[in-house]
């Protein structure tokens, strides 16, 4: 997984996707639920205009159910039907199909109206920016392990359907978007929660982002898990508190910044630090 994003990418990515939904019947739309806003193409309008849409606020086992409440709200309120999911989880993919069922209720109605007999499986297509959770969905659905291919380029690689029981089928392959890039925030919050590569992070450069974001929203988290009795001190007291009490150390016995940066990182996706979502539909202006 990269994110590298160029506009030639751009522009292929969205005629890759493009030509997928003229197969289909429903998108469903993964977002990570810690960040919904930042995990969403800014394009996605655009890109699905006229099919029916399910925004799935996948990773919500690591995301603050309240906001994750307010963020279904918030999608209610646009009119899109969103829902929280977990990828790993069997029970959740039940909760996909009925709502792709109730989205595609009106057009398979019709057909069966124009007397279209035997009525075909609804079928769906996963979109998403990279590390959202594409594969692990398709799989989920699919009860079974499907090979990872992506789309490479130049590589053009048949479509196939996989059966979701009788009245469901899946695109074997997701629709890769490309995320936000227009904002130092957004690129903070895909960073931290794992959506770009590791060797192009600095990861102290993270952990400080992660603090300081936790200090204003998950003060007492952080006390907790790292023992702190206090947070309003320099940043750089709290990297030598957190390394000491973990034992991150340099060979002459000084806190290693790197090593701590990498535990709070580490902490905070394993979710460690709790459920935590970086972003409020009330923070964002749209
Ligand atoms: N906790 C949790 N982890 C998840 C969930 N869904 C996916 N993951 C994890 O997120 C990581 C990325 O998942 P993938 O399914 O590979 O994501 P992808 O969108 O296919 O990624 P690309 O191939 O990079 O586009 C994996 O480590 C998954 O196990 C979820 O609902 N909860």
């Amino acid at each position: 997984m990269t994110i590298q994003w160029f506009p030639g990418h751009m522009a292929k990515a969205k005629r890759q996707v493009t030509e997928k939904l003229k197969l289909i019947d429903v998108v469903l739309e993964l977002v990570d639920a810690r960040i919904p806003y930042s995990s969403r193409n800014p394009m996605i309008d655009e890109i699905v205009s006229g099919k029916p849409r399910v925004v799935l606020l996948n990773k919500a086992d690591l995301a603050d159910p309240v906001k994750t409440d307010d963020w279904i709200a918030y999608f209610n309120e646009q009119g899109i039907l969103s829902l929280a999911i977990n990828a790993h989880q069997k029970d959740d993919m039940k909760k996909i199909i009925a709502a792709c069922k109730e989205l595609t209720e009106e057009k398979f109605a019709k057909m069966r109206a124009k007397g279209i007999k035997n009525t075909r499986a609804i079928r769906a297509l996963i979109i998403g920016i990279p590390n959202v959770g594409k594969s692990t969905l398709i799989n989920r659905l699919a009860n079974k392990t499907i090979a990872k291919t992506g789309d490479r380029p130049g590589v053009t690689t048949a479509q196939s359907w996989i059966k979701v029981g009788k009245e469901f089928e899946l695109l074997d392959t997701p629709g890769i978007l490309w995320p936000k890039f227009d904002d130092e925030n957004v690129g903070y919050r895909l960073a931290v929660t794992g959506a770009i590569k590791e060797n192009l992070l600095d990861f102290q450069d993270l952990a400080v982002f992660t603090l300081k974001f936790l200090i204003k929203e998950y003060p007492e988290r952080l006390m907790e898990r790292y023992q702190l009795e206090k947070l309003d001190v320099e940043i750089v007291e709290l990297f030598d508190q957190i390394g000491k009490l973990r034992g991150c150390f340099m060979s002459g016995g000084l806190v290693d910044y790197d090593k701590t940066a990498e535990l709070i990182l580490r902490d905070l996706r394993s979710g460690k630090l709790g459920r935590i979502t970086f972003e409020k539909p009330a923070d964002i202006l749209l």
